[in-house]
């Protein structure tokens, strides 16, 4: 099998959309909820960011999206559209099979995701002929590919074991791995963490560039601001399980809705000297799962709480183009109805 490239796209056309997506682990003797009502579109040649403190459903949020969430843990409502399907009715099967062909995903840590003893260029090929491609195109397309990511001599390369290469050529495999079905979202969990700025930076880059040239969608986890300002048109950010707040990111940095989001960028010294680094710390202990209090969990660490908080979890609400679950903003605030789901 070739697939036909992926055409550049500006077009803004939706590739992946989540609706009140859930999901949650454990069985029979009590389940906690995990993610709990996420949805966002993700639009072709556009980044969206997701941040949250750790704990708070990124990559569970992810990992449901991409069909690889670990035994015991399950989606128990909401859609994911890929190319209008909900693939959340797929079989596991045809999951496996075509899904990863359609959402590529990148982790954090390239030395743990690559196999230490199968040969670079293997690794590549093993993962397209998983989603149906003969042995010679698949040959041929790790070549290309590992070209695309920008590394050198890719018949050299493709021999070498991943102990051979440094970090940053590392995360280029990986990211190879999941390019090379030509997918048409790619999820990217916390994916320059481990390197040092100079190469995560051109990891930032050589993204965007792929992302340019062929229309992809991507959803970009990190607890890196500076990442965020740098790279993603639209930000979600995560608390609970939840989207708190979503919208475009200048201004959502420039204008924070959500007091948890007022105080992740309480740094920030005006909209166009966006944050440079991590997460700051807020006050308080973040809430797990297991410990959710009732009405709106951010409660407990939120400066500006008033009785209804710790009555009734706020829904998403929207005034113009921000979008945020807070009972605080003022009354002209709307719900947002599942239909009107956007950014991205
Ligand atoms: N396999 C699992 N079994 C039970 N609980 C889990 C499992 N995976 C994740 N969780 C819990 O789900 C919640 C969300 O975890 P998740 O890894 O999505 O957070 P995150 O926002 O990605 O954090 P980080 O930034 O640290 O990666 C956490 O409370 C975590 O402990």
């Amino acid at each position: 099998m070739t697939a036909a490239p992926v055409e550049p796209s500006t077009d803004g056309e939706v590739a992946l959309s989540v609706r009140d997506l859930h999901t949650a682990v454990g069985g029979r003797r009590g389940s906690l909820r995990l993610v709990r009502g996420v949805g966002f579109d993700l639009h072709r040649g556009r980044t969206l960011a997701l941040v949250g403190e750790s704990g708070s459903g990124k990559s569970v949020t992810a990992l449901s999206i991409a069909g690889l969430l670990p035994a015991g843990v399950r989606v128990t409502g909401g859609q994911v559209l890929l190319d209008g399907q909900d693939v959340v009715r797929w079989t596991e099967g045809r999951r496996r099979a075509l899904r990863g062909g359609t959402v590529g995903m990148v982790y954090q840590d390239p030395m743990t995701a690559l196999n230490p003893v199968m040969r670079v260029g293997s690794q590549v090929a093993e993962g397209l002929r998983a989603h149906g491609w003969d042995r010679a195109a698949g040959r041929r397309r790790t070549l290309e590919v590992l070209d695309e990511v920008g590394l050198p001599t890719p018949g050299a390369l493709a021999r070498l074991y991943p102990h051979q290469l440094s970090g940053g050529m590392r995360q280029r495999v990986l990211i190879a791995c999941a390019l090379a079905p030509r997918p048409r979202v790619l999820i990217a969990d916390e994916p320059t963490t481990a390197l040092d700025v100079t190469i995560a930076q051109q990891i930032l880059d050589l993204v965007t560039d792929l992302r340019d040239e062929y229309g992809l969608a991507v959803l970009w986890i990190t607890h890196d601001l500076g990442v965020v300002a740098r790279i993603a048109e639209s930000t979600a950010v995560m608390y609970a399980g939840r989207i708190v707040e979503r919208g475009r990111t200048a201004d959502l940095f420039a204008r924070p809705s959500h007091p948890y989001t007022q105080g992740l960028l309480r740094s920030v010294p005006a909209a166009d000297q966006p944050h440079q680094g991590l997460l700051p710390q807020i006050g308080g202990t973040p809430v797990s799962p297991a410990t959710l209090p009732g009405g709106c969990p951010f409660r407990t660490r939120c400066p500006q709480q008033v009785e209804r908080c710790a009555d009734q979890e706020p829904p998403l609400l929207r005034r113009g183009p921000a979008e945020a679950a807070c009972w605080v903003p003022p009354e002209d605030w709307r719900p947002v109805g599942a239909a009107e789901v956007r950014h991205g």
